[in-house]
This record gives C-alpha cells, structure tokens and sequence, in this order.
C-alpha cells in the first residue's frame, strides 16, 4: 500500500522509537535520565543527576511534566544512518528511506538527530568530558600564567599553556576554543587523545551525512557529489563549557544564530536548554526544545547549505535558553534546574573545499549554487556571517531573512546572558 509520506514518517519514528527504548532498557542508561515521549515520533530525555534534583522540578515529574514536554518539543526524528560505501542489499534498501527521513527533517525544521555505528555513546560521552576537562585546565593555566605565576599539574610538574587556544567569553560565563582543521590533523595525527578519535569519527560521519543528503535529494547519479567537495576536511571544531549560574535571572546560554556552513554535528552533555526558533506558525515566534539522545548526534542545516540548495533545507536560527529567555516552549523549571549544572558541548562545523564556489559555477549541473554565497569565496563568506574573524566565529551576522524575524523583537533574550 502506498501510504502518505507523513504516516510513513511517524511509523518509522515510532520504530525506531522502539529499538531506542529497548536499548536503553538493555544498556541502563535511561535511569539516570528523565525521559518522555511525544506522540510526534520525538523523545525527550533530560538529565536528571540523582539526589541533587530541583524539588520543584521533582514535583512537575511524571505525566504533568510528560504532558508539558509533549506540547512543547520540537519535531526532530533520531534517524540511525547506515554506512553507505556499504553496498550490502540490506544497507541499500534502508538507505532511500533514511535519506528520505534525513532530508524531509532537514526540510521541514533544519534539524535531525542522527545516530551511526561509526561513533558509539562511549566515544561522545569519553569525548565531552576531556573537552570539558581540556577547556578547565587550560583555563586553570591561563589564568596562572596571567598572575605571573606557572600552574603545576598533579606531580607538582609546571604545564605550558597548549597550542589551542581557550577563550573565555567577555561577559558570559562560558569558555571555548576553536578547533581549525589544522589544529585537528595534528590530533588525529599524534592520536594521544579521545578528541582525535571522535574527530576521525565524525570526518566519516559527515561523508555519510553528505551522502544521504544527495541522494534524499535525488541526486542518485552523483551521490558522492557533496562529499567530494568536502574532502579537504575543512573542518572547525568548537568545544565550549557554560558555568552553572543558579540563577533564575539567566538568560540565553548561546545567543540566537544560525550556524555558517554546511552541516553542524553537534554533541551535548544533555543538560537541558538547546531550542530552534519553529517556523510552524506564521507571524509567531516559538523556540522550542531540541530532544536530547544519548549516543546520537544534532545534525543542522548551515546557511551554506541552505544557499546551496536553494533554501530546500534551512538554515534554523537556534540559542541555548536559560529561564529567563523570551517566548520559551520549554519548561521554565528544567531550565531553572539546567543551570544549576555545567553543560559542555561540541559542535563539529563542516566548510566545504576552499575552491568550492569555483568548481560549482563551472559545473552545469549545479545552476542553484551561482549566487548562493553572493559572489564571495567559502572564506570570505564564513568570515561576513560571522561577523568579521572567519576563524574564531565570534561575531554573530545575521542574514536578511533572519533580521526580518529578529525585528519583530520576538526572538531575543530577556536578559543578554550571552553573546558568541
Ligand atoms: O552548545 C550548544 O548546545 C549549541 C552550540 C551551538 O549552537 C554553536 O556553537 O553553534
Ligand atoms: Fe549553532
């Protein structure tokens, strides 16, 4: 029977829904986690750390709480991606359902959990906690080396600040680093950290995502097509820690943006507090909750891709809420509760090849990219969106259409907590 794609998409929802349950029942992990389902194929878990819960918190458990996630979450299918230079018969029949699924979620709300054999809930969470344990010591030696004083690691031993730098933000309580594709070489390259692995993993990760994209979006002759223009691994990867503040009066944790280039592989502790800005209604500003799924990844749209595509798949604006952030569809007491705690994240940003916009306003096939970045190269056009310094995406430069909703003063934070 040929059934509407919008059936089918919710019968694979709550398939994979199932295999999910079962695992977490199998592995144990849901226990340390709060977690809920919505009849729209999303799941919602939150962290839960037990003995230290909010009360209040405690107290909207259960199904009032279920029900309050229910209304309020984003529609975001996890979607388990098969390897696709498999050729096996069984890995090229789930592979049109899953680009499908993949891009139908890229298209409708520019987000999509994706989960692959490639990276195991192992690998991501050993890897947020040396990127958090990374982002504190180097902060712990940079702050040393600005007293004047060398901080002493465990054996009493002085350490040298690294080569990476950590940027602790001007106002927020967050620190980062950024990452270039040079500085992860030279992990992966001396493979004497968790990071390097996870990097190797998500390079591969990305080609397949790539991958499935061309072909949900029919470009089954040339599958490959996006992949090869991203072979350089022009990658940047950002590792960022936001303090707890225990405040009610916390605003955004992130400020609104969207991401710049093509995709955005995004790993998170489950701290509560990822939200897109939903387009569902018109003329009305929602920020919803982003679901939280252990071992997968939030895949995002960049405005690159976007343009590329002819705003096919979008580029969705989206912020890390704290309580006090505007027009939240999130519960105000898990946001309380979040930020009670440290939350660190790590989001892997794929750039295409630098000569990227040469190759395709020769390629015939490709008549959609020509204008896409306005004339400018892949680094000039990094460099515009994020608000001058390419490298360290510090600024934050809206597109026209992304102005245009900011405008209606919907979308901003109450109180300007943070400004990337
Ligand atoms: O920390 C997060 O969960 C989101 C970070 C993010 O959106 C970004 O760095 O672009
Ligand atoms: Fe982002």
């Amino acid at each position: 029977m040929n059934r509407p794609a919008k059936h089918r998409k919710v019968s694979e929802a709550i398939v994979l829904l199932f295999f999910e349950a079962t695992l977490l029942f199998l592995s144990g992990s849901a226990l340390s986690f709060a977690e809920y389902r919505s009849p729209n194929g999303s799941v919602v878990l939150h962290k839960m750390t037990s003995g230290d819960g909010d009360p209040e918190v405690a107290a909207v458990g259960g199904s009032e709480k279920a029900e309050v996630e229910r209304q309020n979450s984003a529609v975001v299918p996890l979607i388990d991606i098969p390897i696709v230079e498999d050729k096996s018969s069984a890995h090229l029949l789930s592979l049109e359902t899953t680009s499908k699924s993949l891009v139908s979620a890229l298209r409708d709300s520019g987000f999509a959990l994706v989960r692959s054999p490639l990276l195991t809930k192992e690998l991501q969470s050993e890897a947020l906690r040396a990127a958090s344990q990374f982002l504190a010591k180097e902060t712990k030696s940079k702050v040393a080396s600005e007293n004047g004083s060398a901080s002493k690691n465990e054996d009493g031993n002085e350490t040298k600040p690294g080569s990476i730098d950590v940027i602790p933000h001007p106002t927020d309580p967050k620190v980062y680093a950024m990452l270039s594709s040079q500085a992860q070489y030279e992990l992966v390259e001396s493979d004497t950290h968790v990071i390097s692995a996870y990097i190797s993993a998500l390079r591969s990760i990305k080609k397949e995502v790539l991958r499935l994209i061309a072909i949900g979006l029919g470009m089954n002759d040339d599958v490959d097509f996006f992949a090869k223009l991203h072979d350089e691994d022009n990658d940047t990867l950002r590792i960022i820690t936001y303090f707890p503040t225990f405040s009610e009066t916390t605003g955004n944790r992130c400020k609104e943006h969207s991401d710049y280039g093509t995709i955005t592989l995004l790993s998170t502790d489950g701290v509560s507090g990822l939200e897109l800005l939903s387009s569902k209604e018109e003329g009305e500003a929602k920020w919803l909750p982003v679901p939280y799924i252990e071992g997968a990844l939030v895949v995002n749209v960049g405005s690159l891709l976007a343009g590329w595509t002819n705003g096919a798949l979008k580029a969705t604006l989206h912020r890390v809420a704290g309580p006090a952030s505007l027009n939240s569809g999130s519960d105000r007491r898990v946001l309380i509760e979040a930020t009670k705690h440290s939350r660190t994240s790590i989001a892997f940003f794929a750039d295409p090849n630098a000569n990227v916009r040469e190759s395709l306003e020769t390629n015939e096939n490709n008549q959609n990219f020509k204008g896409a970045l306005g004339g400018m190269s892949v680094a000039d056009y990094i460099r515009w969106r994020s608000g001058g310094n390419g490298f360290e995406r510090s600024g934050v430069s809206f597109t026209p259409e992304e102005r245009k909703i900011i405008a209606k003063g919907e979308t901003a934070a109450s109180v300007e907590n943070c400004n990337r």
